[in-house]
């Protein structure tokens, strides 16, 4: 019987982090989902071709943190076509035997709408910039001005918008440091596996 944690939250609100920290303590395999929609937007050409035809050797690209393949990858996002082809291979990463905790913007919502926790992590635009700006520099603006862009595009597209699911759990992080958020979340999942 699988497990499955869904984390979804906005660009630097902590999802990959305390999913990382969530897969290793209980074991859990983790699918960071915005690796995804980064490789279709770097790939170049027609956008669904390359989702449909997305390889490991995409997914191993080392130019897909870049802050220029974060705004590609919210562009091709919001195409229901590209999403369409993105949107079984996460769910058999979902149903791993070992169980799983899957982030992105949508995991709750709309790939496992059933799973067993769903957390939204959110912060602040002022904090999450400020982190963003910390782990690739430029101008501190600028980046605040791509974070406030992106949670634009990612929250109004039509298909599949950033929003927590009715049931998710509901972690601010801009007063948190990491462990404290991490801590958070493991207590709601130790809360659900009882
Ligand atoms: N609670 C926290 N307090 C301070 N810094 C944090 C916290 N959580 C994460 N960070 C740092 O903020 C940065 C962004 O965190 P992380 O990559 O986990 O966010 P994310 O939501 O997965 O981002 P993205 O959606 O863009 O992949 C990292 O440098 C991370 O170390
Ligand atoms: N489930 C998801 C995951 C990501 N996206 C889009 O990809 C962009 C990059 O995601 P990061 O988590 O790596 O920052 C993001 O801005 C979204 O547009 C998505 O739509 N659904």
């Amino acid at each position: 019987m699988s497990f499955t944690v869904a984390i979804d939250g906005p660009a630097a609100s902590g999802k990959g982090t305390i999913s990382r920290a969530v897969a290793a303590r209980f074991g859990f395999a983790h699918l960071d989902t915005g690796v995804l929609y980064r490789a279709v937007g770097v790939k170049g050409g027609d956008p669904i071709a390359a989702a449909r035809g997305l390889s490991a050797q995409d997914l191993a690209r080392d130019d897909l943190r870049t802050g220029e393949a974060g705004q590609a990858a919210s562009k091709v996002a919001a195409i229901p076509e590209v999403r369409a082809a993105l949107v079984q291979f996460q769910r058999d990463f979902a149903a791993r035997a070992e169980g799983a905790v899957l982030d992105g913007r949508d995991i709750g919502t709309v790939i496992c709408p059933d799973a067993e926790v769903k957390l939204f992590v959110t912060a602040s635009p002022e904090v999450r910039a400020h982190r963003r700006w910390l782990e690739l520099g430029g101008d501190a603006g600028q980046v605040l001005a791509d974070v406030r862009e992106r949670d634009d595009r990612d929250m109004n597209r039509a298909d599949a918008p950033l929003r927590p699911a009715p049931d998710a759990i509901v972690i601010d992080t801009s007063e948190l440091d990491a462990e404290a958020a991490i801590a958070a979340a493991c207590a709601a999942i130790e809360a659900r596996l009882g």
